[in-house]
């Protein structure tokens, strides 16, 4: 796929998800497409290296979530392996602090060189190589405004772990496959002190495949 029907495909993908982002964003992903897929080659990333499908099932789908993090000032991304959905998010949004984490070496170092690449608009991503156990101080991660996971673990065991990295008033994001009922989630959410901000289901815009989206904060906040 070249670089124009790359970008052309991005716009439609964002204008059906409802997503803005600046006029050089679909470029620049474009480029992180050529990092990934020349990385994949020589270190076990992904397994989706199509461009069609890295054009929605990674970018398109990490970019899904803006509304959710709009108005915030920093993102963590737990388990964010090839960076999904921190880096697309940081390119979108240049103006955000983007911490990722992952447990695995190989794939951090990756993150850690990806943000270096002149022009991509990364610069200043942080890229952690630890464990995610629920203590940021003693891993070294800070607290975010938003901390959120994509792939990462399901529901309930998410929302035991994220909310001790929230900074005060954040929110814990949950990306999802299939969506959930308000009622599962307010659930899930009251058994460890939260509430339920906001929920949306959608469908990614090429292959209708199912997701939803949830927010959560601390109860009384
Ligand atoms: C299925 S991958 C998802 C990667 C990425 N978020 C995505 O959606 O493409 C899950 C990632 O979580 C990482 N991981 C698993 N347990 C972890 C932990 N406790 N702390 C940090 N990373 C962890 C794995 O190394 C892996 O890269």
């Amino acid at each position: 796929m070249d670089n124009s029907r790359f970008a052309d495909q991005l716009r439609r993908g964002c204008e059906a998800l409802g997503v803005s982002v600046g006029e050089d964003v679909p470029e620049r992903l474009y480029r992180l497409m050529g990092e990934l897929l020349k990385w994949n080659a020589k270190v076990n990333l992904t397994a989706i290296t199509a461009p069609e499908e890295v054009l929605e099932k990674h970018f398109l789908d990490s970019l899904a979530v803006l509304p959710e993090v709009e108005g915030a000032t920093s993102v963590l991304d737990v388990g964010a392996g090839a960076g999904f959905p921190g880096l697309p998010l940081k390119m979108a949004r240049s103006g955000l602090a983007v911490t990722m984490v992952d447990a695995v070496g190989k794939k951090v170092g990756y993150l850690k060189a990806v943000v270096t690449v002149p022009g991509l608009g990364l610069a200043g991503t942080k890229a952690v190589h630890t464990r995610a156990e629920g203590r940021p101080e003693a891993e070294g991660l800070p607290r975010a405004d938003r901390v959120l996971a994509r792939a990462f673990m399901d529901l309930p065991d998410w929302l035991d772990l994220a909310p001790a990295y929230l900074a005060p008033g954040g929110h814990v994001v949950a990306m999802l496959g299939k969506a959930l009922g308000e009622e599962a989630l307010r659930q899930e959410a009251g058994k460890r002190g939260l509430e339920l901000v906001s929920a949306r289901a959608y469908r990614l815009p090429f292959s209708q495949a199912e997701r939803q989206v949830a927010a959560f904060k601390k109860r009384a906040e």
